[in-house]
């Protein structure tokens, strides 16, 4: 997985190299830079070989996004989206059109399987691997004939969605943040120099990151890219003293809970990775006050991906360049499922 994911932030590496001119600096909104990477990053540990249809899925989900987007901000009408309008017709154009690219990569990796074929080191070889093993596998008389493709369709359907715009915009908010604290910047710097010098980040070096750790825990409890989190009751239950019916809907507010006074102190609103440098626990006043990731059994699967992968990428950029805002940058975080810059994340690079 390390080799992957610095492959894919090598690319990007490469690619400022050559448009940063030696003396002076580039303007660049990095926002959309950084959004390619983590597809990238996904593309190949998930899909490994078929890495070119991988892709051409993001286009198509950042599409539907685009497409959908403005129904969230106006009115809910229950079975609006059943209508045939234009703008349906399309979206369910561009779902099929994802299922059918996932159809064919997940046919066509069964029928190497079954040939014999050694399943690829990717997360849908290992994901169909381990179906087919579970599916020679007799359970008494019945046969459990594991996933069925449409159930590793839907599997795929969310790794792409849940693993991708999320740690984007971990990245994104970290150059921002650390482009206007240049001395956490430089501190993060000295710690990456210190740890690989320039050479590729490794596995062994990523676990000695502790202030490149503090850092991304900070910006994740200011930044948390899912604002909030919901959950559906599927019976009476109790809380605080209320007892509320079966199906009543509970909205989570991280974004709140990540700023609220009373767990974190007075400096709540304010930038400070030095609250983490214990460790999580020591850092909010009561316990479970940081949920990034969320907690519990839907705990997300990919937090160590997403940390690996943020660690990495963020060593690569500081080994090679400097950052600082630019005067065109307008700071506006925006809840769109995903808490993001609306305005892009311009940032003036310059080569070390
Ligand atoms: C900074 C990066 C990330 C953040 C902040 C994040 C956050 C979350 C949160 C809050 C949930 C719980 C959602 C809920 O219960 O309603 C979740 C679930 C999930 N995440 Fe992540 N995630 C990140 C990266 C990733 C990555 C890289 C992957 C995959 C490679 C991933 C895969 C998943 C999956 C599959 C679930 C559903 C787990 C389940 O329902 O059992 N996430 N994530």
């Amino acid at each position: 997985m390390v080799p992957a994911l610095s492959r894919s932030c090598g690319e990007l590496i490469r690619r400022w190299d050559k448009m940063i001119p030696d003396e002076g600096y580039l303007e660049l909104d990095v926002f959309p830079e950084i959004q390619n990477v983590t597809q990238d990053a996904i593309s190949r540990t998930a899909f490994g070989s078929s890495y070119e249809e991988g892709r051409r899925i993001f286009q198509l989900l950042t599409e539907k996004l685009h497409l959908v987007m403005p129904s969230f901000h106006s009115v809910y009408i229950p079975g609006y989206r059943f209508l045939p309008t234009p703008m349906n017709k399309k979206v369910r154009q561009i779902e099929k059109e994802v299922e059918r690219i996932l159809r064919g990569m997940i046919e066509e990796r069964e029928k190497a399987l079954r040939m014999g074929a050694l399943s690829k080191d990717d997360l849908l070889g290992i994901l169909l691997e381990s179906n087919m093993k579970e599916g020679e596998e007799e359970h008494g008389k019945s046969k459990n004939r594991g996933m069925s493709t449409e159930d590793v369709i839907e599997e795929c359907k969310v790794f792409y969605t849940a693993g991708q715009e999320t740690t984007s915009v971990l990245l994104t908010w970290t150059m921002i943040l650390l482009a206007m604290y240049p001395n956490w910047q430089t501190k993060v710097r000295e710690e990456v120099l210190r740890v690989f010098g320039k050479n590729t980040p490794d596995m062994d070096g990523l676990s000695r990151l502790n202030i490149v750790t503090m850092v991304l825990y900070e910006v994740l409890r200011l930044y948390p890219p899912g604002a909030f989190l919901l959950r559906k009751a599927c019976k009476t239950v109790e809380v605080g003293g209320i007892t509320y019916p079966s199906g009543m809907i509970f909205l989570l507010p991280i974004l709140l809970i990540h700023s609220d006074q009373e767990f974190w102190g007075e400096d709540a609103k304010e930038f400070k990775p030095e609250r983490f440098a214990e460790g999580i626990s020591k850092a909010s006043k009561v316990a479970g006050a940081f949920l990034p990731f969320s907690a519990g059994p839907r705990v997300c699967i990919g937090q160590s991906f997403a940390l690996i992968e943020a660690k990495i990428a963020l060593s690569m950029i500081l080994q090679r360049f400097s950052f600082e805002l630019s005067p065109s940058y307008i700071h506006a975080p925006f809840n769109l499922l995903i808490v993001q810059p609306q305005h892009g994340a311009q940032l003036k690079l310059n080569k070390l």
